[in-house]
Order: C-alpha cells, then sequence, then structure tokens
C-alpha cells in the first residue's frame, strides 16, 4: 500500500520554519511517538546515501562534516557514521555537541573519525584536505546572525574566491541539509541575510541568489519538506535544467561550482499519512524502497493543486477512519457471536456430561 494518502504530485510544497517546528513537535509527541534519535538515524542515512550518490568514494574519498549544535549536527554525525562505515575517510568539526550528538560522537570516536579542533582555523586547515563538505551546522531553528565560531565558518565556506584558494584547489563541492546554513530558514525577506554581521567582508555570490556573505551549495536535501528559504535556489532555471536521476559528480579538481546547477533532494520518509494530511503537506510519492527522492528542479505546487490535494487527502482519511470504525464494530460483532458459540458449546458439553453421569 502506498504511504502516502495524497495523488503523487511532481511539484513541491515549502513550509515555514513555525510549520517545520510543529512537524517535529508532533512527530516526537507521545500521538506519533518517534523519539528523535530515531528520525536522525533515518535521516543520517538517507544524507549519507545522496552524498554516496553524488560524491563517489573513488573521487570523493574524504567528507569534512561540519555539525553544529541541534538536531541538524546530530544528522550530520549519524550520515558521517554510514559513510565512514561504507569506506569514506571522515573528519568532524563540531563544537558545542550535546544530547544525541554527543551519543553519536562516541559512536564515531570507535570508527577512526578525525575530529577537529573547535577553533575555525583547523577548519580553514582541513578544507584543503577535504573532497566534500556535509553543512549540517544549521536547519531550520536557525535564527541569525551567526554566532561565533559557526560565523567564521560560514565566512570560509563562502569564500571560494579568495586568494588562497586561487592557489590552492577550489573551494570543495557543499551539501547542505534542509537551509544553507546561515540562510534565513523563510522566505520573509533575503536582505535579513542570517549572516549580514559578516557581510563586511562578505563576497558576493556567484548566483546572486544566496544572501551577502553565504555560500550556494552543489546539493541540497530537504528533510520532510523544503523550506520557504531555498524556494528561489530551487526553482532557478539552472536547476531546472538539470537532468533528472543524473549524480552531479566531476573529478574535484574540476569542479566548477558557479556552473553546476543545484541539485536538490527530498528525504525523511517517514511522516504519517494522517499528519501529512493534517498538516497539508502534499508531500510528493517516494519510490520503491529509497529513503530519498530526486526533485531537482520540480516546480512549486501552486495553491489551488495544495488546496486540492488537501481536500482529497482529508477526504481519504476520513474515509479510512470510516472503514476503521465499520472494521472495528464488524471484529466487535463476530467476537460476540464467537463467545456465543463458545457458550453454546459448554452448555452442550455440560448437558453430555449430566446425562453421562445420570
Ligand atoms: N522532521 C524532520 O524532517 C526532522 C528534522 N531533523 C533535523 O533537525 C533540524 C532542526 O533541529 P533543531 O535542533 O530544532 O535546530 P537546528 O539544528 O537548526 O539548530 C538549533 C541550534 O542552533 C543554535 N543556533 C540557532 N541560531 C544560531 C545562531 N544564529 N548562531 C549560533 N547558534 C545558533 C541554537 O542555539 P540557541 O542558543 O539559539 O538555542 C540551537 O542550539 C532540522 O533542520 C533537521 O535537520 C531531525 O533529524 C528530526 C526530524
Amino acid at each position: 500500500m502506498a504511504l502516502s494518502l495524497l495523488t503523487p504530485p511532481r511539484a513541491l510544497r515549502y513550509v515555514s520554519a513555525s510549520l517545520a517546528a510543529a512537524l517535529d513537535r508532533a512527530l516526537f509527541s507521545p500521538t506519533h511517538a518517534f523519539p528523535p534519535a530515531v528520525l536522525i538515524e533515518l535521516s543520517g542515512l538517507a544524507i549519507a546515501q545522496i552524498v554516496a550518490r553524488e560524491y563517489p568514494r573513488h573521487t570523493y574519498p574524504c567528507v569534512l562534516v561540519a555539525a553544529g549544535p541541534g538536531n541538524q549536527g546530530a544528522d550530520g554525525l549519524a550520515a558521517a557514521r554510514h559513510l565512514r562505515t561504507w569506506g569514506w575517510k571522515i573528519a568532524v568539526w563540531g563544537p558545542r555537541l550535546k544530547g544525541d550528538s554527543e551519543q553519536l560522537a562516541t559512536q564515531l570516536s570507535h570508527f577512526d573519525v578525525h575530529f577537529l579542533d573547535s577553533d575555525a582555523q583547523a577548519f580553514e586547515d582541513y578544507l584543503e584536505h577535504a573532497d566534500v563538505v556535509l553543512d549540517t551546522l544549521f536547519g531550520f531553528s536557525f535564527q541569525g546572525p551567526a554566532r561565533e565560531p559557526y560565523a567564521e565558518i560560514l565566512r570560509l565556506l563562502s569564500s571560494e574566491s579568495r586568494i588562497e584558494f586561487a592557489f590552492r584547489r577550489p573551494r570543495p563541492p557543499i551539501v547542505s541539509v534542509d537551509i544553507p546554513s546561515g540562510w534565513p530558514v523563510d522566505a520573509s525577506s533575503s536582505s535579513a541575510s542570517a549572516s549580514s554581521s559578516s557581510s563586511s567582508s562578505a563576497a558576493a555570490s556567484s548566483d546572486g541568489l544566496a544572501p551577502p556573505g553565504c555560500f550556494t551549495p552543489q546539493v541540497l536535501i530537504s528533510l520532510s519538506a523544503p523550506k520557504t528559504g531555498v524556494r528561489a535556489l530551487v526553482s532557478q532555471p539552472s536547476a531546472a535544467l538539470a537532468p533528472p536521476q543524473q549524480p552531479a559528480q566531476q573529478p574535484r579538481a574540476q569542479h566548477a561550482h558557479a556552473q553546476q546547477p543545484l541539485k536538490h533532494y527530498l528525504a525523511g520518509r517517514f511522516i504519517p499519512p494522517a499528519l501529512e494530511a493534517e498538516l497539508g503537506l502534499a508531500l510528493p510519492l517516494y519510490e520503491g524502497t529509497q529513503g530519498w527522492l530526486d526533485v531537482t528542479g520540480w516546480p512549486e505546487m501552486s495553491e489551488e493543486e495544495a488546496k486540492a490535494l488537501h481536500a482529497e487527502a482529508k477526504k481519504r482519511q476520513e474515509e479510512l477512519e470510516e472503514q476503521g470504525v465499520r472494521d472495528a464494530e464488524m471484529a466487535e460483532m463476530q467476537a460476540e457471536q464467537e463467545d456465543e458459540e463458545a457458550q453454546g458449546a459448554d452448555e452442550e458439553e455440560d448437558a453430555k456430561t449430566v446425562k453421562a453421569d445420570a
């Protein structure tokens, strides 16, 4: 049975930071009973699979994971563990790991993973060795401007044209999760740059889309549903031109970030259908057994289409619930009938025993 109640649209519905947070709260609540660690593992696995798909180990053997202080940092660490077990060399920069992230860091400490010092210099030094950067610094709970030591990392990642890089290898490609770190999560105003505190030293983005001082990733992985803050980024014409199902791999040395169209993936195949309908998420249908979907170039869903899908989902949910009530009534009637039959059989047995005794 398909897990989505909706007709699968090949269009995207964006969610605000507050709706994304409400979805998380609902998933973690006693009603849906997902422990955060489970969702982190599922997200981490999908992220690792996408990194592996886009950046194969033979060409991109070394992944630098930038792990933030929240759940997104934990997603990155879970992905790091998978990539490590699949043979990638992993370095982690994550100065303030707590909760689930602390546990994941302990797990990683037994997998020969290189933990960098917490200062930005350590990150900068390692950047030269890294073939890919996994940006899991901040997700939908980010509120700008970025504070140190993260602000300096965002500056380093946004400076692909810095003179140092001109003499070294180009900056490695970046895979961001949910929102490129530093970008405002909601699309309300691009001028409200999350890292505007660093705008005096900011390089202008090569695509004109990134807020000042922010970088544009090569791959974006939206978890559950894309956030409004990436609307302009994922709907840019170059993204639409990228052929679907074709990884963005190129040898690192020739990696021309500015020209490369963004690859966009959706992951987080764990939303219960009723919750999807309740929040009007209108999610696409995933394929086969994959926990991710290539949604590169998909257009935004129109309001009418979203409303129609929402109404359809509600109707199907009600039908399912009615069916559930009918099934429960039938089951009750059947149980009663079975009880009566059993009682009749007992009485018959007793009668036989009395007769035999007589
Ligand atoms: N439903 C899903 O798909 C799931 C998504 N998941 C991932 O979880 C993140 C959201 O996780 P959350 O812990 O709520 O938030 P963040 O990872 O974005 O980070 C919050 C921490 O960041 C600090 N913060 C916020 N703004 C700044 C700033 N300007 N400078 C420095 N630090 C900042 C914040 O610190 P505070 O002191 O402000 O509280 C937090 O420590 C989502 O994006 C997904 O990646 C889950 O895997 C579950 C399912």
